[in-house]
């Protein structure tokens, strides 16, 4: 890993340090235009080719149906279907108490405005399932959707080599009540829920995390469908001090790395001497891992910041904006007032960030590219809409008429004007109650 000296660099270099740009991107667009203009002309033909191409599997069905999900869910093994289940109810307990009625307000007598939620009715869920099968994220995105009420949920991943899905996605897919999983993986899954083919439904909004084309291909198809945001290829940064435990952070930095070759493991750290340790670390626990290649090839393309101090630290991170920050030090207590942008937090040396991938609670599904200065993960309002509502009553009419009608006036807008003096003159202004 190589080692900047965050005073050393100037402009240009911190920029070109915080853009997550790879040499082959405009590649990957013009790809990823190409499938979604294909899936919006050829539909299921489409699918079905390029499962052959990519997943290397010739489809007889494009789904698995509910009674198949029951039937594969069976065969998981009982450790896992008891951890997913742990990780279940944490995630469903946290997420729930983001439920929240909002209350009305007077903003002056008589007119009274208040929001309320209507969970968004149909839903595409792109659950990862590449160099690895993520039912974790498949929870990440089922259960907040499920709080939220969403009445049609669309589930699209890659099919693994029996044209299947595994047993892991069954019994979440059983245990969130989802009809059918969709065998459809990569950009592909995302033009086919934005655009509607032969047998997947178009849906209003695409939720999920997934490798640069899906990345690229949630970005391309946003002039039909929401998307929760660009939550691509992993990355975290860890910001240590000499309270770090050296072996600790390794461990953290490898865990992303492991996601993918184009992840991004940063390090930034106080003191030179830690780095050191760490990079020893990380090429210690690197060559026990069943996918070191991947791990290193991300590692290769990651680097270490030395800073100054812990504040010094929390300025390059906010400028980089990670997907995840951990903060291996004892004294993270004053850095969190400091945290302006991350997708999520894990504070102090015993928080690994595996905690929130699988079962903390928080949400995985997050942005990445430094998408973090503008978005959040997501949560249950990522499935919701809220709507606006305002009733007038006679003295509201009579408070508020004055102000639009010059207002109005003011834009130029006579029937604007007048759906307000039409009712201040009529003499059966009647006072009529909120519901
Ligand atoms: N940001 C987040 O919240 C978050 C959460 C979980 C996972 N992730 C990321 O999701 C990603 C998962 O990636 P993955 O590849 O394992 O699974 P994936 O399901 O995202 O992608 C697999 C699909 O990509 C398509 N594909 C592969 N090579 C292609 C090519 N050359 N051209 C066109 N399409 C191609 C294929 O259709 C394949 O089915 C990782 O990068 C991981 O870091 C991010
Ligand atoms: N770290 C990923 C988000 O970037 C989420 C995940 C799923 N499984 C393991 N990790
Ligand atoms: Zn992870």
């Amino acid at each position: 890993m190589k080692i900047y000296n965050f005073k050393d660099l100037n402009k240009e270099e911190l920029k070109e340090l915080c853009s997550r740009s790879i040499s082959d991107d405009n590649l990957v667009k013009s790809r990823t235009e190409e499938i979604i203009n294909n899936v919006k002309s050829n539909g299921d033909n489409a699918l079905l080719s390029y499962a052959q191409q990519f997943d290397n599997i010739e489809l007889s069905s494009l789904f698995i149906g509910k009674e198949e999900l029951a039937k594969l869910s069976k065969e998981i093994p009982a450790d896992v279907k008891t951890a997913i289940d742990t990780a279940y109810q944490n995630i469903y307990t946290f997420h729930a108490s983001q439920l929240k009625t909002e209350e009305k307000v007077e903003t002056m007598p008589g007119v009274t405005c208040w929001r309320e939620s209507r969970a968004i009715e149909r839903v595409g869920l792109y659950i990862p399932g590449g160099t690895a099968v993520l039912p974790s994220t498949f929870l990440m995105l089922g259960i907040p959707a499920k709080i939220a009420g969403c009445k049609e949920i669309v589930v699209c991943s890659p099919p693994q080599n029996d044209g299947k899905v595994n047993c892991y996605i069954a019994y979440v897919a059983t245990l969130l009540n989802i009809e059918k999983v969709y065998l459809v993986g990569g950009a592909q899954a995302v033009a086919a829920m934005a655009y509607g083919t032969e047998t997947i439904p178009q849906v209003y909004k695409i939720f999920g995390p997934g490798n640069r084309y899906v990345t690229e291909a949630k970005k391309q198809v946003q002039n039909s469908v929401a998307i929760d945001m660009p939550a691509g290829p992993s990355e975290v940064l860890v910001l240590a001090d000499e309270t770090a435990i050296p072996s600790y952070v390794a461990a953290d930095l490898l865990a992303q790395a492991e996601h993918g070759t184009d992840s991004q493991s940063i390090l930034t750290v106080t003191s030179n001497k830690t780095a050191i340790e760490v990079i020893k670390e990380v090429e210690k626990q690197l060559a026990d891992l069943p996918r070191k290649d991947i791990a290193k090839a991300a590692i290769d393309n990651s680097y270490i910041v030395l800073v100054e101090n812990l504040v010094q630290g929390m300025e390059y991170s906010n400028i980089y904006a990670p997907e995840h920050l951990i903060l291996a030090t004892e004294n993270y207590q004053s850095l969190i007032p400091l945290i302006i942008n991350a997708g999520s937090v894990f504070l102090g040396n015993l928080t690994p960030e595996s905690a929130g991938d699988y079962a903390s609670g928080t949400n995985h599904t997050l942005p990445t590219s430094a998408f973090a200065k503008a978005y959040s993960g997501v949560s249950v309002d990522t499935f919701i809409k809220k709507i606006t509502f305002q009733h007038l009553d006679n003295n509201g009419l009579k408070n508020i008429g004055k102000t639009v009608e010059v207002l109005a006036q003011a834009e130029g807008l006579q029937a604007h004007k007048n759906a307000v003096t039409t009712r201040l003159k009529s003499p059966s202004l009647s006072s009529t109650s909120l519901p």
